[in-house]
């Protein structure tokens, strides 16, 4: 195939069955991917040596604009970053390149006379892509310079992943673009991977896609990129994940307060409460823990359909109180655990809390009818409803012999469907 040309990267969001905040101190939590929901980004190759970036999704619409020649490589070990690639070890997390990008982000951006103010979560995400630019750029690449350009149907800051799915993107299309990992040949689904290798290149994207995470959120617990990288319904335990069999035929309404929040600053309180009490806050870390372990083995026991759905319930409400106790409640998310309560479900936040998602399960037994119900109240209120279930692809690829116009990409209405030649990691 002649040199690539652009690629076309989609990758899903995560929602949290259990175990949120427990996971980022090392307990097991319970998540999967959300085939529905997802970012994509295409990559686009340039001539004149400059880095453009598009992000509508956050308000932004005139592009950031870097001269490749303005990042600060000296700042990247070459020799540290071919070891780090072929190792299974997490990636160090390099402080000093971020420190160094800060001031690019605004003063280095071309553009910035006509952009007066960029805001915090415009500057992380540009961040995030310099920073992952600057770690993997290659002098073997046919490519001087590229436009990148993000859209999605998640809503961001919300608690479904969209953080991650936009570093899975990101990484995947650097590491093609810079020559560290193949154009996938698989055209099959690749839920059922068993995690692949450590040398894989699914390894690499998600470690990558971590050091991005790390960018936005601090201290993540590598859940949401390692869901939206692999895809599927997993345990999660200290960055090793294993397939929940039978998780995928669950039902779930996913009801977003539209009360925006910072995964950052929500993880942030839990550990200050943690340095401050942790004889008694790690204890209900291990409570939330027990409650993935139980439902493991729920799942894994062999009992019906009913009994399982009984079961999860009483799991579900005793999450949401353990995560009150941690401080990350909100108005908002009591607010749509009372209109679900009044049509006998069940519901807890998900994710980072203090706003954003809560997650509802749809027994088997709720019709349809009592579904459109409980979905018509919540929208009265102003809130927002997604149904679904997990599980389902992780990142996915499109590359240069399927021809994609910006315009068609921009102003398709779903892109997973209107493109075909999506290709997976094995
Ligand atoms: N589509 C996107 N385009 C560019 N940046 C994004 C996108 N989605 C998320 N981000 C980056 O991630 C930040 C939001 O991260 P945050 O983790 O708070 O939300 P989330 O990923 O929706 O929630 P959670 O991590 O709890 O699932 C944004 O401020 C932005 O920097
Ligand atoms: C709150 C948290 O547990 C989930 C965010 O989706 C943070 C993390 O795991 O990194």
């Amino acid at each position: 195939m002649s040199s690539p040309t652009h690629y076309l990267i989609s990758a899903p969001g995560k929602v949290i069955l259990f175990g949120e905040h427990a996971v980022v101190y090392g307990k097991t939590a319970i998540a999967g991917s959300l085939d529905g929901l997802r970012t994509y980004v295409l990559f686009e190759k340039r001539e004149d040596g400059l880095l453009e970036l598009n992000l509508p999704k956050l308000g932004l619409h005139l592009p950031l604009l870097w001269p490749t020649s303005a990042l600060p490589y000296s700042k990247v070990a070459a020799v540290s970053k071919v070891a780090d690639n072929n190792s299974s070890q997490e990636l160090a997390f390099n402080e000093e390149l971020l420190k160094e990008l800060k001031p690019i982000v605004l003063d280095g951006n071309v553009k910035n006379k006509d952009i007066q103010e960029i805001n915090e979560f415009q500057q992380i995400a540009a961040s995030v892509f310099l920073y992952l630019y600057t770690s993997l750029e290659d002098k073997q690449t046919s490519w001087n310079g590229m436009t990148v350009h993000v859209i999605s149907n998640l809503p961001v800051g919300a608690g479904l992943g969209s953080s991650a799915s936009y570093s899975v993107c990101l990484a995947t299309g650097l590491l093609l673009v810079l020559g560290h990992i193949p154009i996938p040949n698989s055209n099959e689904g690749n839920t059922d991977s068993s995690f692949s290798g450590s040398s894989s290149p699914m390894n690499l994207i998600n470690r990558w896609a971590f050091q991005a995470e790390k960018v936005i959120h601090g201290t993540p617990s590598g859940i949401d990129n390692a869901v939206s990288t692999y895809g599927g319904a997993v345990s999660f335990t200290k960055g090793e994940m294993e397939n929940v069999i039978g998780f995928q035929l669950l039902r779930f309404l996913l009801t977003s307060t539209k009360v925006p929040r910072d995964t950052r600053a929500q993880v942030a309180k839990v550990r200050v409460l943690y340095d401050k009490y942790p004889h008694i806050v790690d204890p209900i870390f291990e409570a939330i823990e027990g409650i993935s372990l139980s439902f493991n083995e729920i799942v894994n026991s062999g009992a019906s359909q009913s009994e399982l759905n009984k079961k999860f319930e009483e799991l579900i409400d005793l999450n949401h109180y353990l995560l009150n106790s941690l401080g990350v409640g909100h108005s908002s998310i009591d607010r749509v655990r009372e209109i679900t309560a009044q049509h006998s479900l069940h519901s807890k936040l998900t994710g980072a809390g203090g706003g954003g998602c809560v997650l509802t399960l749809l027994r088997d037994d709720v019709t349809s009818d009592e579904i459109t119900k409980v979905k018509s109240a919540l929208a009265t209120l102003g809130f927002e409803c997604f149904e679904t279930q997990v599980g389902g692809n992780g990142v996915s690829v499109i590359d240069s012999s399927v021809t994609i116009s910006k315009q068609e990409f921009l102003s398709s209405e779903n892109v997973q469907q209107h493109f075909s030649g999506w290709k997976h990691f094995t």
